[in-house]
Formats: structure tokens, C-alpha cells, sequence
């Protein structure tokens, strides 16, 4: 009888393993840096333990920005660079990874698996190409092959291509990982990530499965970033000291609130290809705005972040006793969680510090939880969502 070979002998052994170590990677649209997150399992599905054990966000340097932001999110790229930047940012991590753990003095033989999410090039839910011959699409580089390769340690990777091809949009993942992480019988829960998109996972109190909604809901930071770079020449608002500075334009809110995707039906995702200066300079025009103060731009953008979640939950949410957890970079931004918790005053906003889980680290900490799945876990059925097992195995010999 055929054997099985090595490879396949050492995945079962990591599967059947009752503690786990491995490695989530998350880079997400704002390009900020790889976030690594260190993470100890036990169990699966419902039955997870898990804790985080190092986190780390490594800077990405301007250079390798530059060279990302020449391929991403634009409908006309070079082709022959996005070939390279597959393979380059595959083992690029690979190093990165390496270099955390001789950080943390952690040897690459002690990890089980590394869970990498890529980086998103483009992403193209049917709703907004409404092309008729095609369904959604997602793209992420960063090739699992490589960063095995250069880190010795099996990877799982593309998490986002059997979601699609089971009929989701590809996002948001956050859904396994929050349903996991923040649920809590008695308490309706948002855990609200706020990361270069919004998205938000809804948790009911009473545990009712179909009523879980998980959705993007518009911009995080990504035009806050992206106007700091055109106008400040920064990459971010940092501490929203401009917002602060700035008066808010209404009536640049309300041309910005005008877009069809805010009425489309959930769950619905979305990112840069949609909400970037060209949407801004659009509701400008429309707007009569197009000759704004850039401090009052910016802090028109932060606001208008807020505007879309806080209208979204309102609308969507009309429950007592909610409690709304906020991840991500923008719970680093003064301006938006003042306006987050003033705009929704029967809420309570806090970070996801609350449920003992750092906000940085959650997208990483997801997507080391849903390799932790992909190893050992059952398809998990929330409401109408994919029930699959996703990720692609990639080992090192
Ligand atoms: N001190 C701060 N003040 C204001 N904004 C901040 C601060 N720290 C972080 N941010 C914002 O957070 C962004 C980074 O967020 P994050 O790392 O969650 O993005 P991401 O992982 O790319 O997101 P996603 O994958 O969800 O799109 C920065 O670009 C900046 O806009
Ligand atoms: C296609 C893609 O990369 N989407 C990201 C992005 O960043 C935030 C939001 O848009 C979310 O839908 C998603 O990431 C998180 C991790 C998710 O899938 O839950």
C-alpha cells in the first residue's frame, strides 16, 4: 500500500497536535506594515483556547510602499510587476516572520504553521463591477510556496479564494474569528474593526445564528490617509491633530453619504477601488466643495467614517444594552471614537482592550485562528454564510 508522503505525514501529526503554536500575517489596505501575532491553540471551532503570545507590526519601508501602491487597487497595472511582487512579498514575509522570531528568541522548529492573509491587490464583489458573465473576485499576492520556503514552517494561505468560490464576496473573514473571540450569551456585542475599510461583525444576545451579520460598512481610514498623503504629505492624521484643527462641511458629508453602496444589501464589502480621492474629488464637485480648506477635508473625511458606521448601526442595530468594541488603527484615532461614541449615544464604545484582545493585533490573531480551523477545525454554518474550510496548504519541502 502506498505510503503517505512526508509532507502529508507531518501536516496530520501537526493537526492531531492538542497545543499549537502559529503565526497569523495581516496586511491590510491602509499598507502600514506586516502585523505578526504569535498565538498558542488548543481545540477548534467553538472549542478554541487560544492566546496570543508575541505581537509585533513591522514598518514597511516608503520604497516597498511605493512599489505596492503601483499595483493596487487600479483597474491598469504592470503586469510583469505584479509577477514579481508575488513572488517578492511571499518571501519578503518569509524573512519578516524570521526576523520576529529571532526577536521574540523563538525558534522556527517551535511553530506548527504560519496562517498568511497576502496582500489584497484588488477586490471586485459583483455589486461593483456589475459585469453580468462574472461573480466576485478577489485578488491577494504574496505567494504561500516562498514564505515556507524562506521560514522552513507549513503555511496556509489565499484564504479568501474558497469563500468566493462558495459563494461569498471573499469578506470579511472577521466573522469566524469574532463569532469565536467576542461572542457572549445575554449581550448583544459589535466588534467594529477599523482598519483601512470598516467592517463590523454583529453578535446577538440571544445566540441566534441567522441574526449574526457580518459586513464591511464603508471607509475606515483609508481617505483620512489617503488626503494626508495629497495634501499633508503624511501618512496619516496622526493623534487627529488635523481633523481637530478642521471644521466639518456638511454639505461635503452629505455628497459623500450619496453613494449607492451605502444602500446595497448586506453583507456587502468593499475597499480602496471604490473609496479613494477620485470618490472624494467626485463628491466635491458635486458639492461645490472642491475648493475646502484641507484641514477641514480631513476632518470632514474622519467624520464621515464615523457618519456611515454610526447611520449603519443605527439603522440596522435598534437594540438595548449594545456594546460595540472598536480594532484596528482607528481606535487609535481620537476624533473618530469621540465622534463614534457622541454619534451613538446609547451604545457603549470602547476598544477590544475590554475583552482582553489588543486591537492591533485582532486581524492578525483571525487569521492564525482560521489556520488553526483550516488544521483542525469543521465548517462552521453563521447564518447564510460560506460553511467552508478555507486556505491553501504550502509546505517546505
Ligand atoms: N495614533 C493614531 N492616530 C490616528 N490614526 C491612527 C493612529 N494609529 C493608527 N492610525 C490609523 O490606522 C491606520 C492603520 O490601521 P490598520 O493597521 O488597522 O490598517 P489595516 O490593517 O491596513 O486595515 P484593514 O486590513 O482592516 O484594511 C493608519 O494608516 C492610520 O490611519
Ligand atoms: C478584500 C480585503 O482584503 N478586505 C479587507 C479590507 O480590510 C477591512 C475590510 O476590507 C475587510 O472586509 C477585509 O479584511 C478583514 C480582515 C476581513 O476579511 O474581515
Amino acid at each position: 500500500m502506498a505510503q503517505l508522503n512526508q509532507n502529508l505525514q507531518k501536516l496530520f501529526a501537526i493537526a492531531q497536535k492538542p497545543e499549537k503554536m502559529g503565526i497569523g500575517l495581516m496586511s491590510g489596505t491602509s499598507l502600514d506594515g506586516l502585523d505578526i501575532a504569535l498565538c498558542s491553540f488548543s481545540g477548534s471551532g467553538t472549542e478554541t483556547k487560544v492566546e496570543l503570545k508575541q505581537f509585533i507590526t513591522i514598518p514597511y519601508t516608503n520604497t516597498f510602499k511605493k512599489e505596492v501602491q503601483s499595483v493596487f487597487a487600479k483597474k491598469q497595472v504592470d503586469l510583469g510587476k505584479l509577477c514579481l511582487l508575488n513572488a517578492y512579498i511571499g518571501t519578503f514575509y518569509g524573512e519578516l516572520v524570521l526576523q520576529a522570531l529571532s526577536k521574540w528568541q523563538v525558534y522556527a522548529a517551535n511553530i506548527d504553521f504560519i496562517a498568511s492573509h497576502g496582500q489584497t491587490i484588488y477586490h471586485a464583489p459583483k455589486h461593483s463591477h456589475q459585469l453580468a458573465q462574472y461573480g466576485n473576485a478577489t485578488l491577494q499576492i504574496g505567494d504561500g510556496d516562498h514564505i515556507a520556503i524562506k521560514t522552513g514552517i507549513l503555511t496556509i494561505s489565499d484564504f479568501r479564494q474558497k469563500h468566493v468560490a462558495a459563494g461569498g464576496e471573499g469578506a470579511p473573514l472577521a466573522l469566524y474569528g469574532d463569532v469565536l473571540l467576542g461572542s457572549k450569551a445575554g449581550e448583544n456585542r459589535i466588534l467594529l474593526n477599523i482598519g483601512g475599510i470598516a467592517n463590523l461583525t454583529y453578535l446577538p444576545a440571544d445566540w441566534n445564528t441567522n441574526s449574526i451579520i457580518s459586513t464591511d460598512v464603508g471607509p475606515g481610514n483609508t481617505l483620512i490617509d489617503a488626503a494626508c498623503r495629497q495634501y499633508f504629505n503624511k501618512p496619516y492624521d496622526k493623534d487627529a491633530k488635523i481633523a481637530y484643527s478642521g471644521v466639518v462641511n456638511e454639505g461635503l458629508m452629505d455628497a459623500l453619504l450619496h453613494h449607492p453602496f451605502f444602500n446595497e444589501n448586506l453583507p456587502k464589502t468593499t475597499g480602496p477601488e471604490l473609496f479613494n480621492l477620485t470618490f472624494v474629488g467626485d463628491a466635491q464637485q458635486a458639492s461645490r466643495t472642491l475648493n475646502i480648506n484641507k484641514a477641514d477635508l480631513i476632518a470632514t473625511l474622519s467624520a464621515f467614517t464615523v457618519k456611515a458606521i454610526a447611520r449603519f448601526v443605527s439603522i440596522n442595530f435598534n437594540v438595548s444594552g449594545l456594546r460595540i468594541f472598536v480594532s484596528g488603527g482607528g481606535a487609535h484615532n481620537p476624533f473618530v471614537m469621540e465622534q463614534l461614541a457622541l454619534q451613538l449615544p446609547t451604545a457603549a464604545v470602547s476598544d477590544t482592550y475590554k475583552l482582553g484582545i489588543d486591537p492591533d493585533a485582532k486581524e492578525a490573531m483571525l487569521f492564525a485562528l482560521l489556520g488553526n480551523e483550516a488544521l483542525c477545525g469543521e465548517p462552521m454554518a453563521i447564518g447564510n454564510n460560506p460553511a467552508v474550510l478555507m486556505g491553501k496548504f504550502s509546505f517546505p519541502l
